[in-house]
């Protein structure tokens, strides 16, 4: 069996995703990518998480062809292949519809830094694609949703692009969140800490304060103390 830590990294992943209520039944996914061997393991479709084992896991290669498995990967394999083959620097992708991120997502929304936990964790909004086209529902939808993140963060048709590494998340316009991490757990941490400040935000623009977007500065204590004080931002990117 291949990629056994992996697989049970990975498997602890999804398990993170029901422990922290971010998913019923069998939504969401977690997959992880061992850059060495260009091999990804991910969630197999449609199965009850308390069955889950390592086993279940499908290992595939980084275009989706499967080299492992007994069961159907993650209906969502493309858009995790596609954000491992964009992302260079990432090493697993969590998919959640964790209820105030999916909010957002269903309302075209991003999620805006309105605090310092927000802060912390994402280096500005959290943004959120552009809606898919009704082209690309069908066959072509989980492709359609890797290829909108992809294009959000290179900053196609004149939007700021965003390093993947500072914002290691994007709502998908009327879905929910890709989130992502430099491995297994840290992609689910992420995932958790993204619900919790989508419900800070929502709650903060529901009290119709006015909502103190965090400053610049607040942005930079958390980014440089994490990537070094001489890090600059966008060359920790290997997005093309
Ligand atoms: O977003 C969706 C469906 O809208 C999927 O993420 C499902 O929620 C989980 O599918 P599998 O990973 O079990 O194929």
């Amino acid at each position: 069996m291949l990629l056994k830590k992996l697989r049970e990294e990975v498997l602890e992943a999804n398990l993170e995703l029901v422990k922290r209520g971010l998913v019923l039944y069998t939504f969401g996914n977690a997959s992880g990518v061992d850059r060495e061997q260009g091999l990804v393991v991910i969630k197999p479709s449609g199965v009850d998480y308390e069955k889950l084992k390592p086993e279940h896991m499908v290992v595939t290669d980084l275009e989706g062809k499967i080299v492992e498995g007994d069961y159907r990967p993650s209906s969502d394999l493309d858009t995790h292949t596609l954000l491992y083959r964009e992302f260079a620097q990432i090493g697993a992708v969590v998919h959640t519809h964790s209820e105030f991120a999916t909010s957002f997502a269903q309302t075209g929304r991003a999620i805006p830094a309105l605090g310092t936990t927000h802060a912390d964790y994402f280096y500005g909004p959290v943004p959120v694609t552009r809606p898919l086209s009704d082209a690309a529902i069908g066959g072509r939808y989980v492709h359609e949703t890797g290829v909108a993140i992809v294009e959000r963060f290179k900053g196609v048709d004149g939007v700021e692009p965003i390093d993947p590494l500072a914002v290691p998340a994007c709502l998908v316009a009327g879905h929910a969140p890709f989130v992502w991490g430099a491995d297994a757990h840290d992609a689910a941490h992420n995932a958790v800490v993204l619900e919790a400040v989508a419900r800070m935000a929502f709650r903060t623009l529901l009290l119709e304060a006015n909502p103190q977007v965090v400053t610049q500065a607040l942005l930079d204590r958390h980014y440089f103390r994490k990537h070094g004080a001489n890090a600059t931002y966008g060359q920790t990117k290997e997005v093309c």
